[in-house]
């Protein structure tokens, strides 16, 4: 456990060195070939390259301004105040003025442009990110976490931005001016240099001690904000749950607690961490008053070594050498964790697509016979074995194929297969007697559609989520649509009928109504093929019968697989499927399959469909 920092806050240990730390790995956060990163960005810049190179000069010239600054000066105090010479007094003024103006110019211009190139950079990326994400293949999708892959979209993408922003300009400038400004100091007074660069080992040291404390405790307040926020958004996304087990107290006591952690680890981070400025103001004054000091016992000498112009310089400078250090300090992890960004970006968007390298029947438009040959299909086959094996059968167009069994046993991959989701390992699908990867993905998915046991809404109106099925439809088609798919009369009653939001999880209407939309919006889509996993859930007898009136009106006509979980649908199919651990087990009509006797009897007779 962390040591005690303080007591007197009630500060207490909160969590073990492992918590703060975390994995050993996970501490160094760099990219692998930063240069290929560099590279690729460098090339997603594209014609604002002309413009970054523009933005660079800015920066060698606004460094070059801020170092003349303090030289004329010193000049003009050595050469003019001093000797009470002023006969070009005004014109070394005037030149003065022209620097901080040029100075004030090129860092407006150079800040302006730059947010620009960025802006434009990281919109590319942001969009070829998103446009590869599309062209991805599903077995992509199984292997990742949405969370992880929301995180690349939205955390890693910023960072590249405020880093292109203003980190790039900042790392630059600040080399610069640390060079140039060395040079100049060492050129003035080697001694005098010496003694300003005393105080840097002493800054490093003060620094370290300070963000020791403080990189710990930020973690801390990362996790105990991570863990608010996530109690935050469980607690509200399951308010019903909350309240029907009335939980409201012990809810806001865990919620006080969280908040009283994150207000003591906040405490104590930003305390230390104010520390920071004030330190560093104390030891540049300590700078100030020993170039000072030393200096005017130099200049006192009157060898013409040091003069009282170069102590103002030294003054100055040394004031601008400190600022590049501390931007430098600053800006190295932030860099270091964007290009590591920008790696993982870069990562997914060398993933390779699902490629349809079969044109022949591009403009197929598709009859719908088909038919499975000894198909076998792993998700993972080196590891898993398979999940579906030796699986054959024959569904003529406009025919309904049930698919029955225990959960597990493979119904859905027969679906997701059809859709070329997958690509099988061993045998053949033919649709329409052409087998199912000589045709472009793009023709099959647009002539089937699913309706799902959960179906997917968006958040948008009901006009736009029974659309999706078919973008160019009218108006008059989706509410055709919705009147066969018996949805429009509860449509009707939404407050804003056909124009009603709904929300992602559709909380506004029932499981039931859900469904109906859902029916609809296969029906505008009017595909040959129709993937339909039946709902399990309960639904009201009223509505029940509905859906299986608009499942009847949308199957007609088209060949249909479903998953069946009602025996109504089972006794309609032309032949039904049993499944056992991935194998087709038994294959028929109701009543062949009845007189078999076998597992799709028992099924019934233990009413498991
Ligand atoms: N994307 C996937 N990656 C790896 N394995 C999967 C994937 N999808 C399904 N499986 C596995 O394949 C097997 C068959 O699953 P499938 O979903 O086809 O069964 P099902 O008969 O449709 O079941 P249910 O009725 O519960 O949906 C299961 O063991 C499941 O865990």
């Amino acid at each position: 456990m962390l040591r005690i920092l303080r007591k007197p806050f009630g500060y207490e240990p909160i969590l073990t060195k492992e918590d703060i730390k975390g994995p050993a790995k996970k501490k160094t956060e760099r990219a692998r070939n930063w240069k290929s990163v560099l590279h690729r960005i460098w090339l997603l810049v594209d014609e604002q390259r002309a413009l970054l190179i523009t933005v660079l000069a800015l920066v060698f010239v606004s460094s070059v301004l801020a170092l003349l600054g303090p030289i004329l000066v010193g000049n003009i105090l050595d050469n003019n105040i001093i000797k009470g010479e002023f006969t070009n007094l005004g014109s070394k003024i005037g030149w003065l003025i022209a620097v901080y103006i040029g100075l004030s110019t090129a860092l407006y211009l150079q800040n302006y442009w730059m947010v620009g190139i960025a802006q434009q950079t990281v919109y590319r990326l942001r969009t070829s990110l998103f446009a590869h994400l599309q062209k991805l293949p599903v077995t992509f999708f199984d292997k990742r976490q949405h969370g992880e892959l929301m995180s690349r979209m939205t955390n890693d993408i910023e960072n590249v931005s405020q880093t292109l922003n203003t980190s790039f300009i900042q790392v630059f400038s600040s080399v610069l001016t640390l060079v140039g400004t060395t040079a100049v100091m060492l050129y003035l007074s080697p001694l005098l240099t010496l003694l300003t660069m005393s105080i840097i080992p002493l800054m490093f040291i003060a620094m370290r001690w300070i963000t020791r404390r403080t990189s710990k405790l930020f973690k801390e307040q990362q996790i105990a904000v991570g863990e608010l926020n996530g109690m935050i958004e469980e607690t509200i996304s399951g308010q019903r749950i909350v309240k029907a087990f009335s939980q409201e107290a012990r809810v806001m006591e865990e919620f006080r607690e969280k908040s009283d952690r994150l207000r003591r680890t906040g405490f104590w981070a930003l305390t230390y961490s104010g520390f920071i400025p004030k330190v560093m103001n104390t030891l540049n004054n300590a700078s100030f008053a020993i170039v000072a000091g030393v200096g005017g016992l130099l200049a006192l000498r009157g060898d013409g070594a040091v003069t009282v112009g170069t102590i103002v310089i030294f003054t100055e400078l040394a004031r601008q050498f400190t600022r590049p250090l501390n931007d430098l300090a600053n800006q190295f992890n932030t860099v270091l964790s964007a290009l590591a960004g920008a790696e993982r970006v870069f990562g997914i968007m060398d993933e390779p697509i699902e490629k349809d390298d079969a044109t022949e029947y591009e403009d197929m438009l598709l009859k719908g016979d088909v038919e499975f040959r000894d198909v076998s299909f792993g998700y993972a086959v080196e590891t898993d074995g398979y999940t579906i094996e030796n699986v054959s059968f024959h569904v003529k167009a406009g025919e309904t194929a049930a698919f029955v069994g225990a959960t597990g046993a493979g119904k859905t991959t027969i679906m997701q297969l059809l859709a070329r989701f997958y690509e099988i390992n061993k045998g053949e699908i033919l649709i329409d007697g052409i087998p199912i990867h000589k045709l472009p993905r793009k023709t099959l998915r647009s002539q089937t559609a699913f309706v799902l046991q959960d179906p997917f809404l968006f958040e948008a109106t009901v006009f736009e989520n029974i659309r999706y099925g078919k973008l160019d439809a009218t108006d008059d088609e989706v509410i055709a649509a919705a009147k066969k798919a018996n949805a429009h009369n509860f449509i009707e009653k939404l407050d804003e009928g056909y124009d009603t939001v709904l929300t992602a999880d559709g909380e506004e209407i029932s499981q039931g109504q859900k469904q109906l939309l859902s029916i609809a919006r296969a029906l505008v889509a009017d595909p040959v093929l129709l993937l339909l996993d039946e709902a399990t859930s309960s639904i009201d007898t009223v509505t029940e019968l509905e859906i299986q009136e608009a499942l009847d009106r949308l199957m007609e006509g088209r060949t249909s697989f479903v998953i069946a979980h009602r025996l109504n649908t089972v006794r309609k199919a032309n032949t039904v499927h049993v499944m056992e651990q991935g194998q087709l087990i038994e294959s028929g009509n109701q009543e062949e399959l009845i007189e078999q006797q076998g597992v799709f009897y028992n099924m019934l007779r233990e009413s498991e469909i």
